[in-house]
């Protein structure tokens, strides 16, 4: 029996947190992280949000592509968080956030690993995606919109509108408010320790969670192959270092594959 979302029930386990953050959940919404961009904007919180919905139908995903989901059989939900540092700042919050998720999934069993910048992978396979995007700067604070899809199940509707592999976690559908929970509590430690030590404090722990450490990969801008080396983990300021054959190089933007590497 696969458990509604409920505010209450996330609220009570979140409880010992620092930082409080109030907790919405939806039936349905188009995009979670569009909603509190919109409000954002609008000044309709100054203090962290979550908002999860049941269902998305119009889910956004990195680099204009879209995230697809089915009611109940994935966790979607955006933490908005209220950052006192200037945009340029927030540019590494991406990993940092992915080092919160794949940390969590490991205190509960699941050995999620990390490929550059934040997908959240299972033995090969995505199982989440992450998408953080920025509201308008307020006078002395940015808002970053903090958006996570986790994969529960993947039934066939969803798989065959799925284009790349794609992994779920059957094992922690039931209680969706208990993941939930488990997820916004290292979110909002890794929030405050992201204000006050920025990407660099994540380093480590983000090389430690590395999927594709010493892989030969290729780093893409649509079909063109930017750089092609070994993945050595990312730098202080998040950049991934690749050593390629002309030397070492450190990437800040693009996709990383696997199969478009050549041997
Ligand atoms: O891997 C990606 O491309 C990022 C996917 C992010 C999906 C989540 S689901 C909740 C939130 N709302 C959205 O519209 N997108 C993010």
């Amino acid at each position: 029996m696969i458990s509604p979302l409920c505010a209450r029930q996330i609220a009570a386990q979140t409880a010992g947190q620092a930082r409080r953050v109030a907790i919405e959940t939806v039936p349905e919404t188009g995009s979670t992280n569009a909603d509190l961009l919109a409000r954002a904007a609008q000044r309709d919180f100054d203090a962290p949000l979550l908002l999860a919905a049941e269902s998305q139908h119009a889910g956004r995903g990195r680099a204009g592509r879209t995230w697809h989901s089915a009611p109940g059989s994935s966790l979607t939900f955006s933490l908005a968080w209220p950052f006192r540092r200037s945009l340029p700042q927030l540019v590494g919050l991406p990993l940092a956030v992915g080092v919160a998720v794949a940390e969590t999934l490991n205190a509960l069993g699941v050995a999620a690993r990390l490929k550059w910048p934040n997908d959240v992978l299972l033995e090969g396979e995505k199982l989440a995606g992450i998408l953080v995007e920025i509201a308008p700067p307020g006078e002395d604070r940015v808002t970053a919109v903090i958006g996570i899809g986790i994969n529960l199940a993947l039934p066939p509707e969803l798989r065959s509108r799925i284009d790349r592999p794609a992994a779920a976690l059957p094992s922690l559908q039931a209680d969706r408010n208990a993941l939930l929970a488990a997820l916004l509590n290292a979110l909002a430690e890794a929030c405050v320790e992201f204000e006050a030590g920025g990407v660099a404090a994540f380093a480590a722990r983000w090389n430690a969670l590395h999927a594709w450490r010493g892989e030969r990969v290729a780093v893409l801008d649509g079909a063109r192959t930017l750089h092609q080396g070994m993945a050595a983990g990312i730098d202080d300021s998040g950049r991934l270092l690749l050593d390629t054959d002309a030397g070492r190089v450190a990437v800040l933007s693009g996709d990383v594959s696997l199969r478009r590497a050549e041997a």
